[in-house]
């Protein structure tokens, strides 16, 4: 039997890039608004007075009072594994990788853990209002089942795959370039295209993979249709350095990843804070993507990712929160530490702009924008409902607040998991606080 239900509240959601269509155009915004989901797809949205006539009785409304309905948040670039280490004191990205992560890592190889940290994780996830990520696994195969099959309970659109890691590495933590090709294509046969779940195959970054890793990682990502590739470029000036030791046949470090057929449509680049115009151009013209990741860029003092640069060439750029590197699973601070870190370039980052990236630009980035990331009739019903209330500071300034954008701007400033009220994936309630 079908399923109906609606939700009346203000109604916001992104349609279009403003930086391409400008502002006005970007968006919908219904002030008393009502969305309807059926079977876990959006069927209408629009003003209440306007949808509410034309639905029949046995619909039950829910309604929301002082909240704001956006789509859920995509974040381009996370690790599940990382949570136990978040906040970690005092390093930059080479040594904070063998101080803290490597060492948390390795405790995946154990299946029930793997299980325990992925409930954690997706939890924190809902909590945030975060509905699609690009998720990083460990080295072990089981990382990603354990992940996956969380995922899966919770009908999420969500994307993951396997580190692959052969050199550079603690013995405890490296595959083979044969065995992370086969146990990768293994994962791939389990999950990829079920349900709303899908692979990526993801080597970690180029200095902990030898050239053989690289050249079959290429040759797995051509083999399935839709596979994703997920990895790190130009995050800290050491790490490039390393590379260029590592490559020096290779001209820069996005040619290690182009000369082993690792970029073009669903290849996304953590990162990018240090790439060369040349780079950048070759990323625009073959689609692939860029994530930015604002908190963890300042946290581990990597620098600063020029947003115009890149979207001049043509980049499609998410938001990541690079959790463990990034301190939050909100992509609301992610926004906030965005504007901080492009002020400090001269540019601005407009809040239509700002939840743009947040969703339907993340999804644009993930190639997905056909079924997420806005509210329009015919996608996938991934939704937050977020409370105007939600602290006495934001309720206090919203009471002040005398435009869509002033209210939108003040959300992304001040506003964390304490403003998502509720969380519905696939039309499914996953998190109400
Ligand atoms: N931020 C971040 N950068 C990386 N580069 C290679 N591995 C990592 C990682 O786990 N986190
Ligand atoms: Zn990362």
């Amino acid at each position: 039997m079908s399923q109906c239900k609606a939700y009346r509240a203000s109604v916001f959601h992104c349609i279009a890039d403003p930086g391409v269509v400008g502002a006005e155009r970007s968006y919908e915004y219904f002030e008393d608004g009502l969305l309807v989901v059926e079977d876990g797809m959006v069927v209408e949205v629009g003003r209440a007075e306007s949808v509410l006539p034309s639905l029949s009785p046995e619909v039950e409304v829910v309604h929301y009072e002082n909240a704001l309905i956006t789509p859920g948040f995509v974040d381009t670039h996370i690790h599940y594994p990382q949570v136990g280490i978040i906040g970690s004191y005092g390093a930059q990205l080479l040594d904070w990788l063998e101080t803290y992560t490597f060492p948390c890592e390795g405790q995946f190889d154990d299946s029930r853990h793997a299980h325990a940290q992925a409930d954690i994780f997706l939890r924190e996830l809902l909590r945030n209002g975060t509905t699609t990520a690009l998720v990083f696994g460990t080295v072990h195969k089981q990382s990603v089942d354990a992940f996956f099959e969380r995922a899966s309970k919770l009908n999420l659109r969500m994307i993951a795959g396997k580190v692959l890691m052969d050199r550079c590495a603690p013995d405890y933590l490296v595959d083979t370039a044969e065995s992370g090709y086969a146990d990768s294509k293994e994962l791939i046969e389990r999950w990829h295209g079920k349900g709303r779940l899908s692979y990526a195959v993801t080597p970690r970054f180029a200095p902990t993979s030898s050239n053989e890793q690289l050249e079959l990682a290429g040759k797995l990502f051509k083999e399935f249709q839709g596979l994703y590739m997920h990895t790190h470029i130009s995050e800290n000036r050491q790490e490039i350095e390393w590379v260029k030791e590592l490559f020096p046949e290779r001209d820069g470090y996005l040619d290690v990843y182009d000369h082993h057929g690792l970029i073009g449509e669903r290849s996304v680049f953590a990162h990018g804070v240090h790439l060369h115009d040349d780079e950048c151009r070759r990323l625009g013209d073959t689609g692939s993507a860029v994530a930015f990741c604002p908190t963890s860029n300042l946290f581990l003092g990597s620098g600063l990712l020029d947003l115009a640069h890149l979207e001049s060439h043509g980049v499609r750029v998410g938001l990541g929160t690079d959790v463990g590197a990034g301190t939050s699973f909100s992509q609301l601070q992610s926004l906030n530490e965005a504007y901080k870190v492009l002020q400090l370039q001269g540019q601005k980052l407009d809040p239509f702009k700002a939840f743009y990236l947040a969703t339907l630009g993340g999804a644009r980035s993930l190639y997905l924008d056909d079924r997420i990331g806005s509210l329009q009739a015919g996608k996938e019903a991934d939704f937050v409902v977020l409370d105007y209330e939600a602290t006495p500071l934001v309720s206090y300034r919203l009471k002040h607040s005398k435009s869509l954008e002033e209210t939108l701007f003040a959300l992304m400033i001040l506003g964390d998991d304490r403003v998502v009220k509720e969380t519905f994936s696939a039309g499914a309630s996953v998190h109400r606080r």
